[in-house]
């Protein structure tokens, strides 16, 4: 079942074209992980799926009442306030205590509820942020980041969990990262993501695929590899390459801005 399909999908935001021709499809169950560089519309993709942004171009379908968890990718939580971790989760919207018990739990944030949402570590923040995301049963969950400011073992131990959670709803998750490397053994599909859709499937194809190696570069320092490699690479050397190829410049978007 497609939950949500995008196509030809442009969007201007104050007049910058933060996508053009996108288009995405996302299936039931399916663990989907978009990679780009800062600035390349990962968040704008994300936020057209939920529907927080309309395409200037192009059409957006989403599966008739569609529910939605999204973890944003930045969130600012006011300091001053003290908040205890079961008071934010009934923001918007009040929830009950057994459901916010429960997403707590599937979130690994059971022992959290009482705990005030300032003094959390980042690791404890993020599940806290995954438990509100998973209160309305989503069908489809967009994470924006949410392994900021984790640590390798910590980000590693957080896409388990996302995994388990979409074991035991079945539902759908997209992943945004700058990290491809931890993220790559969860993933189903990699979308390569530069204005445009560069390149995308299986994360094995994606990360030897010279629109991924020319934005990403060949070493495991993801993003940090970005602006190391900046030369244009070649596409006669023999290779048998599968993948889709829509013209991209390969340029960094911010370099070029
Ligand atoms: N509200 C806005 N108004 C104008 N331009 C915007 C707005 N939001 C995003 N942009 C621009 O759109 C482009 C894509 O931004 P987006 O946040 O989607 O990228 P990203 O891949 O998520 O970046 P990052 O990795 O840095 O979070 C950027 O050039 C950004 O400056």
């Amino acid at each position: 079942m497609t939950l949500v399909e995008l196509k030809g999908v442009d969007v201007r935001l104050a007049g910058h074209r933060a996508l053009q021709g996108v288009d995405f499809a996302m299936q039931a169950g399916e663990i989907v992980t978009v990679v780009g560089p800062n600035g390349s519309g990962k968040s704008t993709l994300a936020r057209t799926l939920i529907g927080a942004v309309k395409p200037t171009a192009g059409r957006v379908t989403r599966a008739p009442g569609l529910r939605i968890g999204y973890v944003p990718q930045k969130l600012q939580i006011d300091a001053t306030l003290p908040m205890p971790v079961r008071r934010f989760l009934d923001l918007p919207n009040r929830v009950s205590s057994a459901a916010a018990q429960d997403a707590l739990i599937q979130a690994g944030a059971g022992d959290l509820g009482n705990r005030p949402m300032t003094g959390l570590s980042g690791g404890q923040f993020q599940r806290v942020l995954l438990a509100r995301a998973l209160l309305n049963d989503p069908q489809l969950l967009i994470l924006d980041e949410a392994t900021q400011g984790l640590d390798q073992p910590g980000a590693a131990a957080f896409y388990r969990r996302i995994e388990q959670v979409r074991q035991d709803t079945g539902c759908g998750i997209l992943m945004v990262s700058h990290d491809l490397h931890v993220v790559m053994a969860a993933s189903d599909r990699v979308i390569c993501l530069n204005g445009h859709v560069c390149c995308q499937g299986a994360p094995s194809h994606v990360a030897s695929a010279p629109e991924y190696r020319a934005l990403f570069g060949t070493g495991t320092q993801g993003a940090l590899a970005l602006y190391q490699h900046q030369h244009s690479h070649s596409h006669d050397g023999g290779h048998d390459h599968h993948h889709h190829h829509d013209g991209c410049s390969h340029t960094h978007p911010e370099a070029a801005e």
